[in-house]
């Protein structure tokens, strides 16, 4: 039932043989093996079924219902599986896409949430905190973030039950309890940890490819009434622990190799930690868009984040906390300094709305350019939301 992969790709197809990211999938006829497939345009190699047919000593690895053990083996292995994988790409050990079913690609160990955009803080910052600095005092010191909830990361194309909590408007007296009226998409980008670290050892900016296995999109779906009511003096909690939603691919780090930026100039000095002066640029050119029933209502340019996730990471660790295999880290809503490039409803509607409806489907999308003209995609994240499930 495996075919050939389509040998000749559309010119500027962002799955082509330079992005080659990798997911889990199962077909119909073997729905209880997911295993590994690395996607090529339309269609998903079965590497589990090339490795074994090639004697690969990686098979074990690709034969796997997660990423987790791949992404543990470390860089050299990464980079001679991506070799192997080329190696593969013209055999008959191809599914198209629409036959399968694709599942959350890694188990996610953590989740942490950074606030990188200084154009999403500062908006953010006008319509939460009006008449105060939007930007608090820390913010070009470190970059900002909290622990979300990695049990509740779910794969692209999984319904989002609208969530309820407390929420009080501004002029209401008492806080009330019931679904969501101010649900909210945020358009981030996500790095996935392969090499953990052990406790105690801060992962320099410079060792971030050693430790950063691939990339992904996230919709950090957020319910603006429960965050602005539950938030002070902690940050956010159940406004957004009742879904994240991932892609299905994880596109490896160093497809974007030709895609690396430098990040916005810096305006305060850093500490030493965080100085990225030297390193290799940390910002990547990513274009992504969001749309909403078909429509596009914004394109957020990833290249115009102040913090990168180099000094993101070196921030998580600083304090001697470990990594393990599998830690998700975001971003951060994506917001450039157009009206059009904002991450969020919040921001897109000034704080007026109007928000998510139900039955509305987002799906986010992005690629960067890579070398000879090719693009490299991250794949989409799609989630539509289903209506509060009220007693
Ligand atoms: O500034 C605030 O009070 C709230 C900020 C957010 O909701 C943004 C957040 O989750 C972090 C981010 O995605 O940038
Ligand atoms: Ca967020
Ligand atoms: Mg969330």
């Amino acid at each position: 039932m495996h075919v050939h992969s389509p040998s000749e790709l559309p010119e500027g197809d962002p799955f082509g043989a330079a992005t080659l990211p990798y997911g889990i999938f199962s077909t119909p006829d073997a729905p209880d093996r997911p295993r590994v497939g690395v996607r090529l345009g339309d269609h998903v190699l079965d590497a589990a079924a090339a490795a074994a047919a090639h004697g690969s000593a990686h098979a074990g690895l690709l034969a796997q219902p997660t990423l987790n053990a791949l992404m543990a083996a470390g860089r050299p292995v990464w980079e001679a599986v991506r070799r192997e994988i080329r190696g593969w790409l013209q055999e008959p050990y191809f599914l198209p896409l629409d036959a399968v079913t694709l599942h959350l690609p890694f188990e996610v160990a953590d989740y942490v949430d950074f606030y990188a955009s200084e154009h999403h803080a500062t908006n953010v910052g006008r319509i939460f905190r009006p008449g105060m600095d939007p930007l608090t005092p820390n913010w070009k010191h470190l970059p900002i973030g909290y622990h979300g909830r990695a049990g509740t990361v779910v794969v692209s194309g999984t319904d989002v039950v609208r969530p309820q909590g407390q929420r009080k408007a501004p002029d209401a007296e008492l806080p009330s309890f019931g679904p969501s009226l101010r649900l909210d998409i945020e358009a981030e980008v996500g790095f996935v940890v392969g090499t953990p670290a052990p406790a105690a050892t801060p992962v320099p900016i410079g060792e971030f490819r050693e430790h950063v296995f691939g990339v992904c999109l996230v919709n950090d779906w957020s319910a603006r009434d429960v965050q602005a009511w539950e938030y002070v003096p902690l940050g956010p909690f159940l406004g957004k622990s009742f879904a994240t939603s991932v892609s299905a691919w994880i596109t490896p780090l160093e497809a974007f190799d030709a895609a690396r930026t430098a990040p916005p100039e810096r305006t305060h000095p850093l500490l030493p930690y965080l100085d990225d002066s030297a390193a290799e640029p940390g910002g990547i050119d990513l274009r992504i868009e969001v749309r909403i029933n078909g429509e596009v209502v914004s394109r957020p340019p990833f290249a115009s984040m102040y913090w990168t996730a180099a000094q993101q990471l070196a921030h998580m660790t600083v304090n001697g906390a470990s990594l393990r295999t599998g830690d998700l880290y975001a971003s951060g809503t994506v917001s450039g300094p157009e009206p059009d490039q904002l991450g969020c409803l919040l921001e897109l509607t000034q704080g007026k709305g109007p928000y998510l409806a139900d039955g509305d489907e987002v799906v986010l999308t992005a690629w960067a350019p890579g070398a000879d003209g090719a693009r490299i995609g991250l794949g989409e994240v799609r989630g539509r939301i289903l209506p509060a499930r009220t007693a």
